[in-house]
């Protein structure tokens, strides 16, 4: 019979390990996606601090939900493209799933889920990763974050004013003006009523939306063209894309006849922004459809006023998207707001933050056999709610000061051996060069 080990028993030779066992692995992250090291951590973290904080001044609730959904959460028939960039595979249940391209869906999903057990209106936010699988021909990210807030359950425009309110506190605390950025708002019952008028079938709504939303990224014969498909007479068509160069509400009220709940909509934002505070934040565009299928009303998007980065942020209403999705005819309205386009507006504007790593204490041990004393000293520190920075091994002095400049500590805490006799240790504050002994229990 052979040995166990085939053989090689008697002399135990410890097997080498051979060159095939180890593959060099590609220490990059997989295309479109980013590693956030330290410094790019600090960053995201001011940003999402930022947020969060703008959300919870408005009483907002924090929800999350899973990065993975079920692929029919999003599976829209509007020809939209986040649809022909859904990140969805097979997974080993055979079950067809996906990355979620945005957080919209989830909360819906989430509300239904809760049904009667929450009372409306809900206020609640998210910051969560979204993917997209897009060919990277265009080298553009296949993930970013998305802040999100939404009111669940209230039918009146004061949702959307104070939304818009939310994103304009977020920008002032960031240092961002009315002059770097505005919001541009229109309302989609505009285009609703005109379909209406020329008896084009509701069910076609969304899909007209993302046709029209195309309106400057395609040549105006493509999107005629896309229309037609649709079944829309030409007639329709040019009344449609005359609607959205219409410059003025009035001008609006004329070209449809009168003020229906798209006028009274927009009119009531404007006053409210008056009361919020913001009016010079916001203008009416008609040209804003946003690339959405669901959006049932209001729809914004924030903008710089140079005109060089894409759309800051978007949201509005969206009332059928819960009973769609088999929940009760719930309203609802919210916003998404990348972290991408944000950054680049912030390094243009130099107001990217200087964020470096802080430390209060470095601890260092004198000789190798104080090093048990100095997690003593360490752990006395980490008790008070001090910052520290434990040196974990013997180190020259000259290493120590390296270190402690490169974490940017307040002040060295030495532990030495004849101090230490005596309880004591010795404090070095290293931007005044100070110098003192002090009982550990009296270190503040
Ligand atoms: O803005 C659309 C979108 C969705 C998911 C991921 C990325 Br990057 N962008």
């Amino acid at each position: 019979a052979t040995k166990p080990d085939g053989g090689r028993s008697g002399s135990i030779v410890a097997p080498l390990v051979t060159q095939q066992e180890f593959q060099k692995i590609d220490v990059n992250p997989p295309k479109g996606t980013r590693d956030f090291p330290p410094e790019d951590m600090r960053l995201r973290n001011w940003l999402f601090n930022h947020f969060k904080e703008v959300s919870r001044l408005f009483g907002y609730e924090e929800i999350d939900f899973p990065v993975l959904e079920t692929e029919a959460l999003f599976i829209r028939k509007a020809g939209e493209e986040i649809r022909d960039q859904l990140y969805c595979f097979e997974d080993r249940g055979n079950r067809r799933v996906a990355l979620r391209p945005e957080l919209t869906p989830s909360l819906a999903r989430l509300v239904i889920q809760k049904g009667k057990s929450v009372s409306l209106p809900l206020k609640w936010f998210a910051v969560g990763q979204c993917w997209r699988y897009e060919r990277m021909t265009r080298g553009r990210r296949r993930e970013h974050y998305q802040w999100n807030m939404d009111i669940i359950g209230v039918p009146e425009v004061t949702a959307e004013a104070e939304l818009i309110s939310s994103i304009v506190t977020f920008f002032k605390r960031v240092g961002i003006t009315a002059s770097d950025v505005g919001f541009k708002v229109s309302s989609r019952k505009v285009l609703q009523e005109l379909l209406r008028k020329y008896g084009v079938p509701e069910n076609l709504f969304g899909r007209v939306c993302i046709i029209i939303d195309k309106i400057e990224k395609i040549p105006v014969d493509e999107i005629k063209k896309e229309l037609g498909l649709t079944g829309i007479s030409e007639d329709a068509s040019e009344q449609l894309l005359k609607v959205l160069s219409v410059k003025s509400l009035d001008d609006l009220e004329d070209s449809l006849g009168g003020a229906g709940e798209a006028i009274a909509d927009l009119k009531n934002l404007f006053s409210l922004a008056e009361k919020f505070g913001y009016s010079e934040w916001i203008q009416f565009d008609a040209s804003v459809v946003r690339g959405l299928a669901y959006y049932t009303g209001i729809v914004f998007e924030g903008f710089d006023r140079k005109g060089k980065l894409r759309a800051i942020c978007g949201g509005g209403r969206y009332d059928r998207l819960l009973s769609t999705y088999g929940g009760d005819d719930i309203p609802a309205c919210g916003f998404g707001f990348g972290d991408a386009v944000i950054v680049e507006l912030l390094k243009e504007k130099g107001l990217l933050p200087e964020l470096r790593q802080e430390v209060e204490n470095i601890v260092c041990a004198l000789d190798k056999d104080l090093q048990g004393a100095a997690a003593t000293v360490a752990t006395a520190l980490r008790d008070k709610g001090q910052t520290v920075d434990l040196v974990l091994e013997s180190k020259p002095m000259k290493w120590v000061f390296k270190r402690a400049a490169r974490v940017n500590a307040r002040r060295l805490v030495l532990v030495g051996k004849t101090e230490w006799e005596d309880g004591l240790v010795s404090v070095k504050v290293l931007s005044s060069g100070e110098q003192f002994q002090v009982k550990l229990n009296d270190l503040e």
